[in-house]
């Protein structure tokens, strides 16, 4: 099973890089288009705000490079928000995978601290994606941006609103929270994305 992780200016490569390797994976870690249409997944890891990821993508011309992947891709936390047509963080287009807007947390609306920073549980898993967590089982996060519930929502978590926690629509799958970052449940993710087929459609 090769794995590739896209090079890019994100903040946590090596941690998901270290994720895998715990899972018993050597992922490779490139920007070159060749290496990445040629491996089995691909990882786009993210930590980093939306306006200067993006504009190191499009720089890179990585955001073509990924529209064009055709193997399960697994997107994680900016990376989810990344894959959406917009982010208020920056007012940026984004990849456009989704049709969907990241919107920013109100405090007012919710007395909640932003960012968003520590544990917190998932709701309404319905995905291969999901295999062996349970709904009220904890990730971590942290963000001060989330993706609305949608129709390629496959859970959610609840911090003041409901939002995605995860998305899905064909061989693109992501998450909001660190895999890299939370534990056992963590690693079951990664290890269910490795097993996820391409042909895994959007179940609506
Ligand atoms: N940890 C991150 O990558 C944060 C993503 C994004 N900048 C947000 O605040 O939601």
């Amino acid at each position: 099973m090769n794995v590739s992780i896209i090079q890019y200016n994100a903040g946590n490569i090596f941690s998901v890089a270290n994720a895998f390797r715990r899972i018993g994976v050597e992922p490779v870690i490139t920007d070159k288009a060749s290496v990445l249409a040629s491996s089995d997944c691909v990882v786009f890891p993210g930590q980093g705000s939306a306006h200067t990821t993006m504009e190191y993508l499009r720089e890179h011309s990585l955001d073509r490079v990924i529209r064009s992947l055709r193997q399960p891709i697994l997107g994680i936390c900016v990376g989810q928000q990344l894959l959406c047509a917009h982010s208020e963080e920056g007012d940026v287009d984004c990849v456009g995978v989704f049709p969907e807007s990241v919107r920013k947390f109100s405090p007012k609306s919710h007395e909640l601290k932003v960012p968003e920073m520590g544990w917190n549980s998932l709701h309404d898993i319905s995905s291969p994606l999901f295999k062996g967590v349970d709904d009220n089982d904890f990730v971590y996060f942290v963000h001060s941006y989330y993706v609305p519930v949608c129709p390629y929502t496959i859970a959610t978590a609840n911090y003041g609103l409901s939002y995605s926690a995860a998305l899905h629509k064909d061989n693109f799958w992501t998450v909001q929270f660190h895999p890299e970052k939370s534990g056992r449940v963590g690693e079951r993710i990664l290890e269910n994305f490795l097993n996820i087929s391409p042909t895994e459609k959007l179940t609506l």
